[in-house]
C-alpha cells in the first residue's frame, strides 16, 4: 500500500481528539526541525569566530544580561576573555580595539547602521539622522546638520551658563546642609534635570524648566526612564523593533496627541518649529532650530532632529555627570587636587567673588586636572556603553583575521577601549586622573583619542560632543568652587544598574558651604 494511503488509514483508526494531538505533535516536530536546521545554519555562518557556544546559537543570553542589569560588564568580560573579536550573539560580533572602532565607523569601510537603530525612529516615515541606516541618505543629512551644529555650539555657551547658575541656585535654595540640619539631594535625577534643561534650551531656545521646578515636567522623565532598559532589550533582539513598528503595536507608539511623556516632547518640537516659520517671527534668538532651518533642512525633518538632540544629549551626559561625581566622592586625593586647581584659578581673578559668574569654556579648558577627572571618569564608565552595531557591507570584511560575511553586525565594546590593560596599564580599572600627567604628548594623544571613542567616530560622530564637555567642565568647576560635597549614605552611595548604560537611583549627596581659608 502506498505511504500516503497507509498514513490516511492509520489516522482513520484514531479517535478525533487523538487525531488533533497527533497533528499537533507532527507540526511541533516539523517546526522543531526547521528551528534546528535554521540554528545550525546561523551557527555555521560565524563558527570560526570565538565565543561561548550558547551565545552562538541564541540571542537570549545577551537579553538575559540586560534583564540582569550587568550587560556592559558582561560584554567587557567576554571581550577580554575571547578578544580581540568575540561572537556575542548568533549574528553579532564585538571588538574593543580603537583602530577597528575607527575603521568600522569610517566612510571608506562602507559599513551601515545595524537594525537596532530603527528603534530611534520617532516618526516611522521620517527618520532623523541617528535612525538613518542608508549611507547615502545619512551623508546628505549630515552635510546639512554639521555646519548648523557647529554654529549652534557658538551660541550654546550662554545657555549652558544659565543652567549651571540654575543648578548652583537650586543647591543654595534647597540643599545646603548646615551643622545639625542635613538636606541631601538625590543627584541622579538633578543631573538629568540639568542636562535636559541645557539640551532643550540649546535646541529650542527655551529650557523646559526641570531645575526651576526641581521636579519632572509633563512626566517626561518618568516615562523615558521606563523606556531606557528597552533600548538594551531591543539591542539584543533588534527584530522586535520591526514588530513594534507594525500594526497593531505601532498604535501604542508615543504621538503628539499624548498628554504626558515622550509625546509631549514631540509636540513641543513641532510647535517650536512652527513658531519659527510664522511670518511675524522676529528671528532674533539663535538656537539649533533656526540654524537647521537656515541650512535648508525641511521643517518636518527639523522636528525629528530636535527630538534626537534631546534624547541623545540628556541621559548620556547625566550618566557622565553622575559617574564623575561618584569617582570624585570615592577618591579623596582626586577631590582635593580638583578643588585646589579650581581655587588656584580663581585666586587671582576678579570674578572670584562674583556669585553669578560662570567660568568660560576657554578658561575651563586651561584646567588640566578638571579635564583629567572628566576623561578618566568617562574612560571607566562610558555613558554610551551599548553595542551600537554596524552592518558588514555587501562584499564582507575581514576583522582581526576573521572573515565576516555581509550582514554580520559588528558591535563595539567601548568599556573595553577604556579598560584595556595594554593601553592603560595594569591598574586600568582604577580611577586615577594622574595617569594623564605621566605620559608624553604622543601617548597622551593616543589616550585622548581612545576616550573620545565614547562619542563614536567618523561618519557617526556625536553632534553634541563639545556641548557635553562644556556642561561637565562648567558644572564641576562651579559646584566645587562653592561647595563641599559628600556622599550621604556612606554604606552605599548609590544603587547602580546596567540594562544598557549605567542608571542610578538613591544617589544622595550633601552640599555644605566651603570654609574660607
Ligand atoms: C557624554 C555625553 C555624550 C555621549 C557619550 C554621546 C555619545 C554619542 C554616540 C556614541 C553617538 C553615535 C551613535 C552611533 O550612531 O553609533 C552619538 C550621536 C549623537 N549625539 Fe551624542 N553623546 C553625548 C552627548 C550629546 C549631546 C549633549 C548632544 C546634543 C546637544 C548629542 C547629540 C547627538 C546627536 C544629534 C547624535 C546623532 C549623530 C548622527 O546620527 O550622526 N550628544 N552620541
Amino acid at each position: 500500500m502506498p505511504g500516503a494511503a497507509r498514513a490516511r488509514e492509520l489516522l482513520g483508526w484514531l479517535q478525533p481528539t487523538s487525531r488533533v494531538v497527533t497533528l499537533a505533535l507532527g507540526a511541533t516536530v516539523i517546526l522543531g526541525l526547521v528551528f534546528v536546521v535554521r540554528t545550525f545554519l546561523t551557527w555555521r555562518r560565524l563558527r570560526h569566530v570565538p565565543g561561548p557556544f550558547l551565545n552562538s546559537i541564541t540571542p537570549l543570553v545577551l537579553t538575559y544580561h540586560c534583564l540582569k542589569n550587568d550587560v556592559t560588564t558582561y560584554t567587557y568580560e567576554l571581550s577580554l576573555k575571547y578578544g580581540p573579536l568575540v561572537r556575542i550573539q548568533p549574528n553579532v560580533v564585538v571588538h574593543y580595539d580603537p583602530d577597528t572602532f575607527r575603521r568600522v565607523c569610517s566612510v571608506k569601510a562602507n559599513y551601515s547602521k545595524g537594525l537596532w537603530f530603527e528603534f530611534s525612529r520617532w516618526d516611522l516615515n521620517r527618520p532623523s539622522c541617528i535612525a538613518m541606516r542608508d549611507n547615502e541618505s545619512r551623508k546628505i543629512r549630515k552635510t546639512k546638520l554639521l555646519p548648523a551644529a557647529s554654529q549652534g555650539l557658538s551660541m550654546a555657551e550662554s545657555r549652558v551658563d544659565s543652567q549651571v547658575r540654575a543648578f548652583v541656585d537650586l543647591v543654595g535654595r534647597k540643599y545646603l546642609s548646615t551643622p545639625g540640619s542635613a538636606k541631601p539631594m538625590e543627584f541622579g535625577h538633578r543631573a538629568q534635570f540639568f542636562t535636559l534643561d541645557v539640551v532643550t534650551s540649546v535646541t529650542f531656545g527655551e529650557a523646559w524648566g526641570f531645575l526651576r521646578r526641581d521636579g519632572d515636567v509633563e512626566k517626561y522623565l518618568e516615562t523615558t526612564e521606563a523606556m531606557i532598559p528597552m533600548f538594551g532589550i531591543f539591542g539584543s533582539l533588534p527584530w522586535l523593533v520591526l514588530a513594534v513598528h507594525a500594526w497593531p503595536l505601532s498604535l501604542a507608539m508615543p504621538g503628539e496627541g499624548d498628554k504626558i511623556g515622550f509625546g509631549r516632547l514631540m509636540k513641543f518640537a513641532s510647535d517650536a518649529v512652527q513658531k519659527r516659520l510664522q511670518p511675524g517671527d522676529p528671528n532674533t534668538e539663535h538656537d539649533l532650530i533656526r540654524a537647521y532651518l537656515r541650512n535648508g533642512l525641511d521643517p518636518e525633518d527639523v522636528v525629528q532632529e530636535c527630538i534626537t538632540l534631546v534624547v541623545a544629549g540628556s541621559e548620556t551626559t547625566s550618566v557622565a555627570l553622575r559617574m564623575a561625581m561618584l569617582c570624585l566622592l570615592t577618591t579623596p586625593s582626586a577631590y582635593r587636587k580638583l578643588q585646589a586647581e579650581i581655587d588656584g584659578f580663581f585666586a587671582d581673578k576678579k570674578s572670584a567673588n562674583d556669585s553669578d559668574s560662570v567660568i568660560s569654556y576657554a578658561d575651563a579648558k586651561t584646567l588640566p586636572y578638571v579635564q583629567a577627572v572628566i576623561r578618566e571618569a568617562m574612560r571607566l564608565w562610558p555613558p554610551s556603553a551599548g553595542l551600537f552595531s554596524k552592518q558588514v557591507p555587501d562584499d564582507g570584511d575581514t576583522v582581526h583575521g576573521f572573515f565576516l560575511p555581509p550582514g554580520t553586525e559588528v558591535g563595539q565594546c567601548v568599556m573595553g577601549c577604556g579598560r584595556d590593560p595594554r593601553l592603560w596599564g595594569a591598574d586600568a580599572h582604577v580611577f586615577r586622573p594622574e595617569r594623564w600627567f605621566e605620559v608624553g604628548p604622543e601617548r597622551f594623544e593616543e589616550m585622548q583619542a581612545a576616550v573620545d571613542l565614547i562619542f563614536s567616530s567618523g561618519k557617526y560622530v556625536c553632534l553634541g560632543k563639545q556641548v557635553a564637555y562644556m556642561e561637565l567642565m562648567k558644572l564641576f568647576v562651579e559646584v566645587f568652587r562653592r561647595y563641599d560635597v559628600a556622599a550621604h549614605n556612606n554604606a552605599q552611595p548609590l544603587k547602580l544598574r546596567d540594562p544598557v548604560t549605567w542608571l542610578s537611583t538613591d544617589f544622595f549627596i550633601r552640599f555644605t558651604e566651603r570654609e574660607k581659608a
